[in-house]
C-alpha cells in the first residue's frame, strides 16, 4: 500500500478464529486502531469446536491407552484390595466437561490477550457494505457500522453437510456435536477418513467405542503419504477398528436403537451413532463479499495471493475461508502477512513449502515440504530415505514398534527438502527437519549434529546419515 501511517489506519476484521485473532495482534502491534467481530466466539472454530477441542480428546484416548499396553512393559494394574484391575473407562460427560472448559479458557485468554492490546471486539455477524465500510450485526440486537481502511476477512468454514445424511445432533453428528454427548457410542460408524475422521474414529476407539470408519478411497488418509496411510491403516486394524475401503456413504438415517449407513454399492452399516466427517465448507456466503468485488471459487473460497490479497485493494484475507491450507498455523500467518503488507511493515510472502504439519493419530504423522508424491511426480530431483523406527533403542525401551522416519534431499547436493515422520509425538520430532527445511541444511549438516542417546531424534539423524554420499 506505498507509504502507510499505521497510527492513522483503522483495521476491521471479520472472524476472531486463528486467521483474525493473530492478525488483531500485529496490527494493534504495528499502532492501527483495530476491531474484531466474531460471531461465535474468540478463538473461532479453531479453538471451540475444531482442533483444540479435537487434540483434548485426543490426548484422553491416548492416556486410557496406555493402561491397555502397559502389561506389554510388565506393569499391571491393582485396586487397593490387590485385586487386577483389567479396565479403565471413559466417563464421557467428565472428558466432555473438562474439553468445554478448556476450549472457553483458552478463548477467554485470548480475549484477555486482545484487550489488553488494546484491540476492540464485537460480537456479532459482519457483513461487507462497500470494501470500506462493515456492518456488525451485534448479538444482543443492536448494529454498528465501521469504516476501515483496511478488511480482513478470516470468516472460516463449517462442516459440509449432505442433503442425505442431515445432522441431529444426537444420534448423527458433526464433529463439532460430539462434546454434547452425554455417553460413550455404543458403536460409531464414521463417514470420511480423512484427517478429521481418521482422528477421531481412532480416539473414540481409545476411549471403548467400537469403530467402523467408511473410507470412499482405497486407503485411509487418502491425501497423506502412502508408507505413512498405511502404518496407520494397519495399527486402525490392529486395535480393532473396521475398516471399510472402496465404501461411499450415499445416506444416513435414524433408527429405533441408533443409526443405518446406507453405502453407494449397496450395503448397510448399523451402528449407535454416526459421525460425519466428508470435508468442510467455506463461510464467505450472504455477507457481500461478490458485492463489492471479492473474487470466490467456484468451491466459494476467497482468491488471495501469497501476501493475502484479494481482488480489491484494502481488503485482505487469511485462513479457511481461503482454502489455501486448511491449518490452524497456516490460517495465522496468513493473517500476519496480511497486516505486515497492509500497514508497511516487512513482508515475507507464504511459503507452503515450509509448512510442518501433524495428524493426532497413534502414532502421530507428522510431514513438512515436499512429499513422496511430489518427489515420484518429478515436482523435485530428490532422493528418499526410510528408515522404521523399531531398530531404535528408545523406542524399543518405550515399546514403539509401528513407525519410521523418511527424509527427502535434493540428488547430489544433499539438501533437505522435506520429510515425513510416523511416531508417537511426530509432531515433536518434525521439528529438526522443518529447520533444515526452512534453512536449506544438507543431510550431511542433520547427521553432524548431536542428538542426545538414547533418542528418537536419533533416528533422524541416523537417516540422514545414511543418505551421506561420499565425495
Ligand atoms: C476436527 C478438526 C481438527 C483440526 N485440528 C487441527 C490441528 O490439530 N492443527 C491445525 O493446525 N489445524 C487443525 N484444524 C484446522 C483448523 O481448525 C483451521 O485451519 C482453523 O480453524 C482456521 O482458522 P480460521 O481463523 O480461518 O477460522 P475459524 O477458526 O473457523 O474461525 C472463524 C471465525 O469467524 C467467525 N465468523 C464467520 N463468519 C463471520 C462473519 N460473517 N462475521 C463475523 N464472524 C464470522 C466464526 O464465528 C469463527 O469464530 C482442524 C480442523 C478440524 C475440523
Ligand atoms: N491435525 C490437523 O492438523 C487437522 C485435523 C483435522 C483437520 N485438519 C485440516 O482440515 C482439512 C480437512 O480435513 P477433513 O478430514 O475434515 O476433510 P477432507 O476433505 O480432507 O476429508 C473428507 C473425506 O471424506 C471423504 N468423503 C466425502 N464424501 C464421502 C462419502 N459420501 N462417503 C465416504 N467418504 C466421503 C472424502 O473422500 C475425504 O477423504 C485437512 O486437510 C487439514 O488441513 C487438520
Amino acid at each position: 500500500m506505498g507509504a502507510v501511517n499505521a497510527r492513522e489506519t483503522s483495521v476491521v476484521i471479520l472472524g476472531g478464529g486463528p486467521g483474525g485473532y493473530e492478525a488483531a495482534l500485529v496490527a494493534a502491534h504495528l499502532g492501527a486502531k483495530v476491531t474484531v467481530v466474531d460471531r461465535d466466539g474468540l478463538g473461532g472454530a479453531a479453538v471451540l469446536t475444531d482442533c483444540v477441542p479435537s487434540k483434548a480428546l485426543i490426548s484422553t484416548a491416548d492416556f486410557k491407552s496406555q493402561f491397555e499396553t502397559a502389561a506389554d512393559l510388565g506393569v499391571h494394574l491393582e485396586d487397593p484390595e490387590g485385586d487386577e484391575v483389567s479396565e479403565s473407562v471413559a466417563e464421557v460427560v467428565a472428558v466432555n466437561r473438562r474439553i468445554l472448559a478448556l476450549a472457553a479458557a483458552q478463548s477467554r485468554d485470548i480475549g484477555q490477550r486482545l484487550d489488553a492490546d488494546g484491540v476492540r471486539v464485537l460480537r456479532g455477524l459482519g457483513r461487507m457494505l462497500s470494501p470500506t465500510l462493515v456492518r456488525a450485526e451485534l448479538v444482543d440486537g443492536g448494529v454498528e457500522e465501521l469504516t476501515a481502511d483496511v478488511v480482513l476477512l478470516a470468516t472460516g468454514a463449517t462442516p459440509r453437510v449432505m442433503a442425505t445424511a442431515q445432522p441431529d445432533g444426537e444420534r448423527i453428528l458433526t464433529w463439532q456435536q460430539i462434546y454434547d454427548l452425554k455417553e460413550l457410542p455404543g458403536k460409531l460408524v464414521v463417514v470420511g477418513s480423512g484427517v478429521t475422521g481418521a482422528e477421531l474414529a481412532q480416539a473414540y476407539l481409545g476411549l471403548g467405542s467400537q469403530v467402523t470408519l467408511v473410507s470412499s478411497r482405497d486407503r485411509v488418509l487418502p491425501g497423506e503419504d502412502a508408507d505413512a496411510a498405511t502404518v496407520i491403516e494397519d495399527v486402525f486394524r490392529k486395535r480393532g477398528m473396521e475398516v471399510l475401503n472402496r465404501s461411499r456413504m450415499a445416506a444416513v438415517e435414524r433408527t429405533d436403537t441408533g443409526v443405518l449407513v446406507r453405502l453407494e454399492d449397496g450395503r448397510e452399516v448399523e451402528g449407535t451413532h454416526a459421525l460425519l466427517a466428508v470435508g468442510s465448507v467455506p463461510q464467505t456466503a450472504g455477507i457481500g463479499l461478490e458485492e463489492v468485488g471479492v473474487q470466490l471459487k467456484p468451491s466459494g473460497h476467497i482468491s488471495v495471493d501469497r501476501v493475502s490479497r484479494t481482488a480489491v485493494r484494502g481488503i485482505y484475507a487469511a485462513g479457511d475461508c481461503t482454502g489455501v491450507l486448511p491449518l490452524a498455523s497456516v490460517a495465522a500467518m496468513q493473517g500476519r502477512i496480511a497486516m505486515a503488507h497492509a500497514l508497511g511493515d516487512a513482508v515475507h510472502p507464504l511459503n507452503l513449502r515450509a509448512v510442518s504439519a501433524n495428524i493426532f493419530t497413534d502414532p502421530e504423522i507428522a510431514t513438512v515440504g515436499y512429499s513422496q508424491k511430489d518427489v515420484d511426480e518429478g515436482l523435485v530431483d530428490a532422493e528418499a530415505l526410510m528408515l522404521p523406527l523399531a531398530t531404535n533403542p528408545r523406542a524399543k525401551m518405550q515399546g514403539i514398534t509401528d513407525g519410521f522416519v523418511k527424509l527427502f534431499a535434493r540428488r547430489g547436493i544433499g539438501t533437505v527438502v522435506g520429510g515425513v515422520i510416523v511416531a508417537p509425538r511426530a509432531s515433536e520430532l518434525i521439528y529438526p527437519v522443518t529447520l533444515a527445511v526452512q534453512h536449506g541444511l544438507t543431510v550431511d549438516q542433520l547427521a553432524g549434529t548431536f542428538t542426545v542417546y538414547p533418542s528418537l531424534s536419533g533416528s533422524v539423524a541416523e537417516a540422514a546419515r545414511q543418505m551421506h554420499a561420499p565425495q
